[in-house]
C-alpha cells in the first residue's frame, strides 16, 4: 500500500465527473406540465445529490464512504451498482458486484425468500444448478428458519438484511458493497457478517458505508468523504476519519478540547443545575442515593480474556462516599485486568431500574475509536465515566457493566456482569417518567386580562 492508502493493481471501479441530479417540483401539477411541454420549458428546480465525483478503486482495495446524512453516499453506491443512471459523468465497473444497500437488496416483496434467493443469485450470474448447490448454505447463513418459505413482504428489516447478506455471501462477487445494512441486524448476526466481510477483504474489493468511523478505520484502506454531494477528501482511512470527526463536532483538529484518543471535554465543567437544587436538598424530596458495594457474584458471561475487578460510584473528587445525590456530578469507575494482551478494550455500563428498564448507559468506544489503546497481559486499567447523575425516582437501581474488545459492531465480550452494583434512592421529587432532568427555570407568568 502506498502512503496515500492506494493499493496498486487493476482498476475495478472508475468514476469520472460522476453526478446525479433530481428534478424537484414545487407543486404536483408542475410535474404534469413538465411532461406536456416536453423539455421546452422548465417547471422544476434541479437538485444535485452528487456532483463531479472522481474516484478510482483498484482490485483488492477496501474503501469506506463516510459523510453526514444526505451527503450522497447511497446515491454514489447506487450509481456504482447501476440501479441509478448518472446525470453527468460516468462510472465503469469491472467485475461482479453484490450490493447490500440500506433500502432493499432488490428483492421482490411478493416472492418467498426462497424464490428471491433464486432471483437475486441468477441476476448476479449464478446458474440454477449453482444456486441449487448453494441454497442450503444460503438458508443456513440467513438463519431465518421457515420464513424462507414466506413472502419477503412479511419479513422484519432484520430478516430481510439476513437474507440479503446470505445471498451476497454466496455469489462469488468480485466487489461487495455494504451500505449501513449491518445496523439492522442483531449483535450475533452482525458479528457473523463482519467475519464474512473480513474474509472477503482477502480476495475481493469492498465498498463499505457506515456511520461508525471506528469500524471504517478498522476495515478500510482508504476512505472517501462525501460532503453535500461532492467528494471532499480521499485518503488513508484514519486521517480522513479524523478530519471528518473534527468537522462533525464543529471543531478544528487542533482546537482545544478535541483530542481524539483521549477524553473529549467541551464547554464549562459546571453541571447543569436545577433552579430548585438548594430547595430540593433542604426538603423531604432530597434525592439521596445510598450506594452498595460491588457484587462480583452477579450473573456474568464472557470469554474472560479480561475481567472486571471493581465497580464504584464516586463523588466528583474521586472520593467514595456512602451516599450521593441526584443532580450531582459523579464518577463511575470500572476497574479491569487484562488476562491476555488486549487491543481496543471497550468498557461500558447501563443503569437499570427495579423493573429492568434501562435508564441510561454509555461506553468508551467513541472516545478511543480512532486511537485504539492496547493493554498488556497482567495489567490493570480503570475506565472512568464522569457525568451528572439525573434525578431518579425513589427505589432500587442496578448497574450492569461490561468489558469487551473490538468495535461497537464487531467485538468479543470478555466480561459482562449484570447487577454489579446496586444503589437505592430514598426520596425524590420525580413522580412521572423514568428519570428527572434538571429544570433550569420554572415560572408562572402573570396572565394578561
Ligand atoms: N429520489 C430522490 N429525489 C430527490 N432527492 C433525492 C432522491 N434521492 C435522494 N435524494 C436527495 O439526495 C441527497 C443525497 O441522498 P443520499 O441518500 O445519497 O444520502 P446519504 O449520504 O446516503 O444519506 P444517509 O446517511 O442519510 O443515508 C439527499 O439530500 C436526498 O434527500
Amino acid at each position: 500500500m502506498s502512503s496515500d492508502g492506494i493499493v496498486p493493481g487493476e482498476t475495478v471501479i472508475e468514476a469520472v465527473g460522476l453526478g446525479k441530479a433530481y428534478a424537484i417540483f414545487k407543486r404536483p401539477q408542475d410535474r404534469l406540465k413538465q411532461m406536456l411541454v416536453r423539455g421546452r420549458r422548465r417547471y422544476y428546480d434541479e437538485y444535485w445529490a452528487l456532483r463531479g465525483v472522481d474516484l478510482t478503486v483498484r482490485r483488492g482495495e477496501t474503501v469506506g464512504i463516510i459523510g453526514r446524512n444526505g451527503s450522497g453516499k447511497s446515491t454514489f453506491l447506487q450509481l456504482v451498482c447501476g440501479t441509478l443512471t448518472p446525470t453527468s459523468g460516468r462510472v465503469t465497473v469491472n467485475g461482479r458486484i453484490a450490493a447490500l444497500l440500506e433500502l432493499g437488496a432488490g428483492f421482490n416483496p411478493e416472492f418467498t425468500g426462497r424464490e428471491n434467493v433464486y432471483l437475486a443469485a441468477s441476476v448476479l450470474g449464478l446458474s440454477t444448478a449453482q444456486i441449487d448447490e448453494r441454497f442450503q448454505a444460503i438458508a443456513e447463513f440467513a438463519g431465518i428458519g421457515d420464513f424462507i418459505q414466506h413472502p419477503v413482504k412479511l419479513y422484519s428489516s432484520g430478516m430481510y438484511a439476513r437474507l440479503a447478506f446470505a445471498v451476497a455471501a454466496h455469489v462469488d462477487a468480485d466487489i461487495l458493497i455494504v451500505d449501513e445494512i449491518l445496523s439492522v441486524g442483531d449483535a450475533a448476526f452482525t458479528q457473523k457478517c463482519m467475519r464474512f466481510i473480513r474474509a472477503f477483504k482477502e480476495r475481493g474489493t469492498l465498498f463499505f458505508v457506515s456511520h461508525d468511523t471506528g469500524q471504517v478505520v478498522n476495515l478500510c484502506d482508504r476512505v472517501a468523504w462525501l460532503d453535500r454531494g461532492t467528494l471532499r477528501e480521499v485518503g488513508p482511512a484514519k486521517d480522513v476519519c479524523h478530519r471528518y470527526l473534527a468537522d462533525l463536532y464543529g471543531t478544528r483538529d487542533d482546537a482545544a478540547g478535541f483530542r481524539i484518543g483521549g477524553s473529549r471535554r467541551e464547554g464549562p465543567d459546571q453541571p447543569v443545575t436545577d433552579a430548585r437544587a438548594e430547595l430540593l436538598k433542604a426538603s423531604e424530596h432530597r434525592n439521596a442515593i445510598e450506594i452498595f458495594d460491588f457484587d462480583e457474584s452477579g450473573p456474568w458471561f464472557g470469554e474472560r480474556g479480561a475481567s472486571i475487578t471493581g465497580v464504584a460510584l464516586l463523588d466528583a473528587g474521586g472520593g467514595r462516599p456512602a451516599a450521593l445525590e441526584g443532580g450531582e456530578e459523579v464518577v463511575l469507575a470500572v476497574t479491569c485486568r487484562a488476562e491476555r494482551d488486549l487491543f481496543r478494550p471497550i468498557v461500558g455500563f447501563y443503569v437499570k431500574d427495579r423493573l429492568g428498564q434501562t435508564l441510561f448507559g454509555d461506553n468508551t468506544h467513541l472516545t478511543y475509536q480512532l486511537d485504539p489503546i492496547s493493554v498488556p497481559a497482567g495489567a490493570s486499567f480503570t475506565a472512568r465515566f464522569r457525568f451528572q447523575m439525573p434525578y431518579l425516582p425513589s427505589g432500587e437501581f442496578a448497574v450492569t457493566v461490561a468489558l469487551a474488545e473490538g468495535t461497537q459492531a464487531d467485538h468479543v465480550q470478555h466480561h459482562w456482569i449484570d447487577d454489579a452494583l446496586f444503589f437505592k434512592v430514598h426520596a425524590s421529587h420525580v413522580v412521572r417518567g423514568l428519570v428527572g432532568i434538571p429544570m433550569l427555570d420554572i415560572a408562572i407568568d402573570a396572565g394578561t386580562p
